[in-house]
């Protein structure tokens, strides 16, 4: 069967009251005899910040990976506000309203600032053969380009090479080409990770104000970003889910205490 026939069937959490943005069902992804996520299923209601956490190989990049259609599941399956996006590419999954910014840059350093945005907005509007258009056509979408970097808080610098920006910059950067696509939900694969207190207060800003209207789900090691940040949290070990649920409930079960958060639950 394709994934376009049936409607997929309810999920454990239908009738919750919140609407259910993003559930992954039983995700698999075996790379030869080893399972990198194991039966992991997930649920993110709509206009959650929803964070995902677990120690070093526990399986974090690639439930975003499945999620976000860079990797297919073994088995298992992935909705989208109840429509079924496993199998689909990653840019149609794009244009069902979910995107991602990536632990890896992909900021173009030859371009400026405001190029970088112009170019992910062009992809988002343009069929695929009309990607490589020149620079000074896209002067329509400088407007919008104009208030995503002012919503990133990169409005002062628009003309500049994105190669000469600090690293913090260049992920507000990222940022804002993942909401160049307006996604309903935004996937962040750790927000923070090489910065200083400083910056991480800037992201943490930048993503509270993002996640306004839409949901957010993110990687991240940090656990006082994440106790700052999410409504919820699931916890992933061994490719397996070992809690989920409110921060504080989660940070007080005695599997994720001795598995993953340790002195720091006791704090
Ligand atoms: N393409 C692959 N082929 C084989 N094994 C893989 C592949 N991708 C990931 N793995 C393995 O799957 C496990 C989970 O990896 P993953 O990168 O998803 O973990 P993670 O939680 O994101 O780790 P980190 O916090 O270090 O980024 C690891 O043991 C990794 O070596």
């Amino acid at each position: 069967m394709t994934q376009t026939e049936a409607t997929p069937q309810p999920g454990p959490w239908a009738g919750a009251a919140t609407p259910v943005a993003l559930e992954a069902r039983g995700l698999v992804k075996a790379f030869r005899e080893f399972r990198a996520t194991n039966d992991v299923s997930l649920r993110v209601d709509e206009g959650e910040i929803h964070a995902i956490i677990g120690p070093n190989g526990a399986g974090k990049t690639t439930l975003f990976n499945l999620l976000s259609g860079f990797l297919a599941p073994t088995s298992g399956e992935v909705l989208l506000f109840g429509e079924r996006i496993h199998g689909l590419p990653p840019h149609a999954i794009v244009r069902r309203g979910l995107s991602r910014s990536f632990q890896i840059s992909s900021v173009f350093s030859s371009l400026t600032v405001r190029e970088n945005v112009l170019v992910a907005l062009q992809s988002a509007t343009a069929l695929p053969r009309q990607f490589w258009v020149p620079l000074s056509r896209l002067d329509k979408l400088r407007p919008r380009a104009d208030e995503i970097l002012a919503a990133v808080g990169l409005g002062g610098a628009p003309d500049r090479l994105a190669a000469d920006l600090s690293h913090g910059e260049k992920r507000q950067l990222e940022i804002g080409i993942s909401l160049s696509q307006d996604p309903r939900v935004l996937l962040l694969d750790e927000p923070t990770s090489g910065m200083g207190s400083e910056g991480i207060a800037r992201v943490i800003a930048l993503v509270r104000q993002v996640a306004r209207g839409r949901t957010v789900v993110l990687v991240e090691h940090n656990m006082s970003v994440v106790a700052e940040l999410a409504d919820r949290i699931t916890v992933l070990q061994y490719g397996q889910v070992l809690a989920s649920g409110k921060y504080d409930e989660v940070r007080r079960d005695p599997r994720v205490i001795e598995a993953y958060l340790g002195e720091e639950a006791h704090a």
